[in-house]
């Protein structure tokens, strides 16, 4: 049986709304800042984890592999959203292990494991999405390419 769950009353709302950054050490002044901190996030992910250096220059040779090919526009843009999400989801999974550590430290926790599992089964959700993608628009061009050297 579902539960009835009453939205909170609107004086109620507009408290939470206003107050919603109240526990955050830090706000970033402007957007220059705010893609400062993105940066941050992004180079502190590239030195930290080794998933992440092998993710982007899988990406990356995906990119120029498909520029060098001529693939078409649209294809393109295929192999570049697909590769942007296995470095977003990867950049996330690299959050969450963060939260999990701050939350529970050094200790075992059966939740700690759902979360960091579930993060990790993510990125290897799209990693394998990646590979399908990057074999079908890929591979048929390069082999044509290399079969017309012989
Ligand atoms: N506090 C914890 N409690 C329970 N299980 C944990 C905890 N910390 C880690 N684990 C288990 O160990 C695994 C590896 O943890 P780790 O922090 O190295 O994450 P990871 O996803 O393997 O990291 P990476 O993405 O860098 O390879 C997790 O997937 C989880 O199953």
């Amino acid at each position: 049986m579902s539960q009835q769950v009453s939205p909170p009353p609107p004086n109620k709302l507009s408290s939470l709304i206003t107050k919603e950054r109240e526990f955050s050490w830090q706000v970033a002044a402007n957007l220059f800042v705010s893609f400062k901190y993105a940066w941050a996030g992004i180079t502190y992910s590239f030195q930290t984890q080794r998933n992440f250096r092998i993710h982007v220059s899988f990406c990356a040779l995906a990119i120029a592999l498909s520029l060098f090919l001529h693939l078409s526009p649209v294809e393109i843009a295929v192999i570049g959203i697909t590769s942007g999400l296995v470095l977003a989801l990867e950049l996330l999974n690299t959050a969450i292990e963060s939260l999990v550590d701050l939350t529970v430290k050094q200790t075992y926790h059966e939740l700690a494991k759902v979360a960091k599992d579930c993060a990790a089964g993510a990125v290897l959700v799209s990693a394998l999405v990646a590979i399908l993608v990057g074999c079908t628009l890929l591979l048929p061009p390069l082999v044509i390419l290399i079969m017309s050297k012989f």
